[in-house]
């Protein structure tokens, strides 16, 4: 991932990061940020859902619009599947102190929604100028819940300001296949992503749009590749008004069974190591992964063989990417990775993710390492290589 400019920090003190604020007095008038005194925001802040199954590129289309914000203060909340909380770091780079992190379960029945709350009381300070919040739904979580969550907060500084679903668009047949109910999901939305488009290819493309039409009709779906989404389409966005997708009210207010979602069927497993993982090992694991395994994201640390670089790692179903990038100053060398799928075995999982730690005491790597891949290492990093991204167009 390329590193974007962040954007600045709302305000000189880190309240929300730090989680020791309390929610402040509501002010009027001006906001004191970096760039002197900004007009504070008047009306309530609209809170967007950004949604999609495991994979579909959440992150990635959330990364893109806070690279484009220019100038919109975005607050941000990250809701992870697993207890260590990756996407949580790929966005904390870039949007300062106006990031929160729900971590492990879905927001919409595992999170204790009193929990959110409290974020978005923060995150609607006035003082902290913020124009609009997003939150980044994890990827098993029900859209239909997340609205009744949001139009359910008596938080006067709060309005639904919409949902976004994300879809992969290589990948959707095979999901609904697996999910039919996900086609269903489609309805609730404002604005389907149909992202991936460099994969899924003119042909694959046009029938995602056709069958998204059909599940939701009257919905709007743009194709993008990277997330690259119009940052205009997404933030100047307004839920279509009484009904929500062809929701009614009514029925976002039902009683849902919360035993039918799709988290209730998936499982997650972490697995950290301190000792720097064996290329050839972990691609052995990761070419002979279980069908049910269906995303895989974290960072790997593969030692001596790439001192200067820690590896990005993401499976997505059969897809894999790896993708390097320096470490960051004073980082932990950890190997760190979230696995969620159905009916996984998280012990045989965790052995097996253990057996590719390596044991021969290879030297730690040094801050002054030159960031190159060791000459003899090549050989074994042939295999994560293979799975490294051309950089994008
Ligand atoms: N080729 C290609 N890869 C993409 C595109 N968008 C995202 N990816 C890759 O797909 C993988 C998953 O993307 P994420 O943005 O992490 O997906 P997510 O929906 O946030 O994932 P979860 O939070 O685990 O549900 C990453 O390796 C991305 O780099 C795209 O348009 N084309």
């Amino acid at each position: 991932m390329t590193t974007p400019d962040p954007q600045p920090d709302p305000a000189e003190s880190d309240p929300v990061a730090s989680g020791t604020a309390e929610p402040g007095p509501v002010v009027s008038g001006t906001a004191a940020g970096p760039g002197g005194l900004r007009p504070v925001r008047e009306g309530p802040v609209p809170v967007i859902l950004l949604t999609g199954f495991l994979g579909a590129g959440k992150t990635t289309v959330l990364n893109h619009l806070l690279r484009e914000s220019r100038g919109t203060r975005i607050g941000v909340v990250v809701n992870d599947f697993g207890a260590i909380e990756i996407d949580a770091m790929t966005v904390a780079g870039q949007v300062g102190s106006s990031l929160v992190s729900l971590g492990n379960g879905c927001l919409c029945c595992a999170v204790d929604a009193s929990e959110l709350d409290a974020y978005l009381e923060r995150l609607t300070d006035p003082a902290l100028g913020i124009d609009v919040v997003v939150i980044e739904a994890s990827g098993l979580a029900e859209p239909r819940e997340l609205v009744r969550m949001l139009l359910a907060s008596d938080n006067p500084r709060v309005r639904y300001g919409g949902l976004v679903e994300v879809v992969d668009a290589a990948e959707f047949e095979a999901v609904r296949e697996r999910h039919p109910g996900l086609g269903g999901q489609l309805a609730v939305a404002d604005l389907v992503v149909l992202n991936k488009a460099d994969l899924a290819g003119e042909e694959g493309l046009a029938a995602v749009h056709a069958a998204v039409a059909e599940a939701a009709p009257g919905v709007p779906a743009v194709a993008v590749t990277h997330g690259r989404l119009a940052p205009d389409l997404l933030l100047d966005r307004q839920p279509r008004g009484e009904t929500f997708g062809q929701l009614s009210f009514e029925d976002l207010l039902a009683p849902e069974d919360h035993g039918a979602h799709l988290h209730a069927a998936y499982d997650s497993a972490e697995f950290t190591a301190r000792r720097p993982m064996d290329p050839r090992g972990l691609m052995a694991f990761l070419d002979d992964r279980p069908e049910g395994l269906y995303r895989i994201k974290g960072y790997v640390d593969f030692g001596a063989a790439d001192p200067g670089n820690r590896y990005g790692v993401h499976a997505v179903g059969r897809f894999l990417r790896f993708t390097p990038e320096p470490w960051p100053p004073g980082a932990e060398r950890l190997t760190q990775l979230v696995l969620i799928g159905m009916g996984i075995d998280k012990d045989a999982l965790t052995s097996a993710l253990t057996a590719c730690e390596t044991r021969d005491g290879a030297p730690a790597p040094t801050e002054s390492a030159s960031g190159a891949i060791a000459p003899d290492a090549e050989p074994a990093m042939w295999g994560v290589l293979r799975y490294v991204a051309t950089p994008e167009a």
